[in-house]
């Protein structure tokens, strides 16, 4: 999965996944009429209306895209309709051929982290059946409880080729409070890149990446240039461009010197962008070409400067 990653990222010369995070304040006003109208004020409608938002952006975006990224809190939120709704766009970027990779934040026990590693890279066992549940492509994974919280989703995902994506330096203004706090001389996030770089070295794919990869925000572009090296085989998922205030050359620490090993993720600026000034003219009622717009000068503004 991570050469069909690259490969997807080299012909379309778009190093970006589109976050579908569909929190019903994005949903335009005659989406959310429609469903409540079938389904009423209910968990359903609320469902309803945020996959058929999401599939109206798919379709405006998916042959400039090479990934998605369903953020699964947001459709946790509406309990298990919203969960549905999750895998009908799980399943329906995979009919378009996106590479899909679930925003869970898993990690847990060895025995509960085999579970959540079966249901979402799969399969599960049935009688004698092998089923899929969620059936991502990667997962993004918090190493907190250590290497056997991590090692059943690195064994399931080698048996599937599928992968993962290790929290190492989170964009978020607090990720410091940890992250950075020194053992040793040393901030916490350099022994993370080194594990990840040490759990992946056995699991390298044809490109030359491994099929486990991490998290570094774009909002820490310093740090972003010691964890390049210290895991020069992993592709690096980018968080925070675009709506948390990262610009495109505070992404570049996390690229390689031909432009590969990074993929940048952007969720609101992507899927809200009707709401911005820049996009205004599009109106509610062309969300979707906002977005298409959206995407395309993201790839112009990382292309400028890789
Ligand atoms: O360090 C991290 C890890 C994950 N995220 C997730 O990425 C998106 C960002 O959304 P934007 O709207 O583009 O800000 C969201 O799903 C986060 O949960 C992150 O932001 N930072």
């Amino acid at each position: 999965m991570i050469d069909k990653l690259v490969g997807k990222i080299k012909k379309l010369n778009a190093p970006i996944v589109v976050g579908l995070d569909p929190n019903l304040a994005f949903v335009p006003e005659h989406i959310q009429k429609k469903a409540f109208d079938e389904y009423g004020e209910t968990l359903e409608g609320a469902a309803e209306a945020i996959w058929q938002f999401n599939k109206a952006i798919v379709d405006a975006v998916y042959d400039l895209i090479p990934a998605v990224k369903p953020q699964i809190a947001m459709y946790e939120q509406f309990g298990l309709p919203g969960l549905e709704a999750f895998h009908r766009t799980v399943e329906y970027c995979r009919q378009k051929d996106l590479v899909i990779i679930g925003d869970i934040k898993r990690g847990d026990i060895g025995s509960t982290s085999e579970a959540y590693a079966r249901g979402h890279l799969g399969p599960v066992k049935v009688g004698s059946r092998s089923l899929y549940g969620f059936n991502e492509d990667f997962v993004t994974l918090n190493p907190y409880m250590g290497s056997d919280s991590i090692n059943p989703f690195i064994n399931t995902a080698k048996k599937e080729k599928k992968g993962a994506f290790i929290l190492v330096k989170t964009s978020n203004p607090s990720s410091g409070e940890f992250q950075d706090r020194l053992i040793d001389g040393r901030p916490l996030f350099e022994y993370v890149a080194e594990k990840v770089n040490e759990w992946g070295s056995d699991y390298v794919g044809e490109c030359g990446y491994s099929y486990v990869g991490a998290v570094v925000g774009a909002t820490y572009p310093e740090q972003a240039r010691i964890t390049r090296k210290l895991m020069p085989k992993a592709y690096i998922l980018v968080p925070g461009y675009g709506a948390q205030g990262a610009t495109a050359k505070d992404l570049l620490p996390n690229f390689d010197e031909n432009g590969l090993g990074a993929i940048v993720n952007s969720s609101r600026g992507i899927i809200a962008a009707y709401k911005q000034e820049k996009y205004a003219k599009f109106g509610a009622e062309h969300f979707a070409d906002a977005s298409r717009a959206a995407v395309i000068d993201m790839q112009k503004d990382i292309a400028s400067v890789l």
